[in-house]
């Protein structure tokens, strides 16, 4: 997927500004920002749901146009595209997708049970939706989502309104997933826990512009090119004494007890303005 120059003005407010963007097979791209960041719109433009003000977006190699976006979109899977259905089950509901997506229906029952696995849900399948938590209908989205087995995957805030636990628990069904296969997948998301694990690339998005863009490792690295060093010692003492040998030697060690940045502190160093 390759989004160019994609820009959305809307009335007069610039929701998105010339973003440029790759995904490569197999890859996870976590789109990140604030609320009105830009995040949700660039992804309607990304699965051929809203044109584009100016820029182009390629899917699986070929131009999304007005003609060419239905059939392209059919080769992708979307989490939110619609509301499930809270009286059927787990499984009924893939089924109605199944046959929406034109499978037939032996195909639909094998996919059932293969996506019900990937996600932990197998155990809920006959459960009516409406009586499973958030997290596990999160889980029956994302399983449809994949129902079709699409090359490349859109997920919207798969961890919206999750407690930490349940939302890491999505995250790790998430990298297994791409552990399993080549599923390529385009998260949006402003919650950052776990997220470092999943993510290879990610772009930072703040009022529609693009404040940082690549891979999760070499962002990091390159906002904080001092690099650091930890000594794992067990007792204070010693880490103390080799700091102060280190001062004595004339080397400059600034803040003995500081940690490696992450994802999370790039992110704020960003977005808020704040330091470390
Ligand atoms: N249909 C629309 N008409 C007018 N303005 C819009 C429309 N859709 C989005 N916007 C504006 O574009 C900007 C970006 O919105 P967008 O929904 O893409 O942000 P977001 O990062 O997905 O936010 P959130 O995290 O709250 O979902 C916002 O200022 C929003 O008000």
């Amino acid at each position: 997927m390759r989004a160019t120059g994609l820009t959305k003005v809307f009335d007069d407010r610039v929701a998105v500004a010339d973003l440029d963007l790759v995904v490569g097979k197999g890859r996870v791209l976590g789109v990140l920002g604030p609320n009105g960041s830009g995040k949700s719109t660039t992804v309607r433009m990304l699965t051929g749901l809203l044109r584009p003000t100016s820029g182009s977006v390629e899917l699986f190699g070929e131009p999304v146009t007005p003609e060419s976006a239905p059939r392209l979109r059919a080769r992708i899977g979307v989490q939110t595209e619609a509301n499930l259905y809270h009286r059927l089950t787990v499984a009924e509901n893939l089924r109605t997708w199944g046959a929406l997506h034109g499978l037939s229906r032996s195909a639909t029952e094998r996919r059932v049970s293969e996506v019900l696995e990937v996600v932990g849900l197998s155990d809920r399948r006959d459960s009516p939706v409406g009586a499973l938590s958030k997290g596990l209908r999160q889980k029956a989205k994302i399983a449809r989502a994949l129902l079709s087995d699409p090359e490349l995957i859109f997920l919207d805030e798969p961890t919206a309104g999750l407690d930490p636990e349940a939302a890491l628990d999505v995250l790790g069904h998430l990298a297994k997933l791409r552990a399993d296969g080549d599923t390529t997948i385009v998260l949006c998301t402003h919650q950052l826990h776990g997220l470092e694990d999943l993510c290879d690339d990610v772009v930072m998005l703040d009022r529609g512009r693009v404040v940082a863009a690549g891979e999760v490792t070499e962002l990091v690295a390159a906002h904080w090119p001092d690099r650091e060093y930890v000594i794992r010692v067990s007792e204070r003492e010693v880490a103390e004494q080799v700091v102060a040998g280190l001062r004595a030697a004339g080397v400059t060690v600034p803040d003995a007890e500081s940690t490696a940045p992450s994802l999370h502190d790039l992110y704020f160093a960003l977005l808020s303005g704040e330091e470390s």
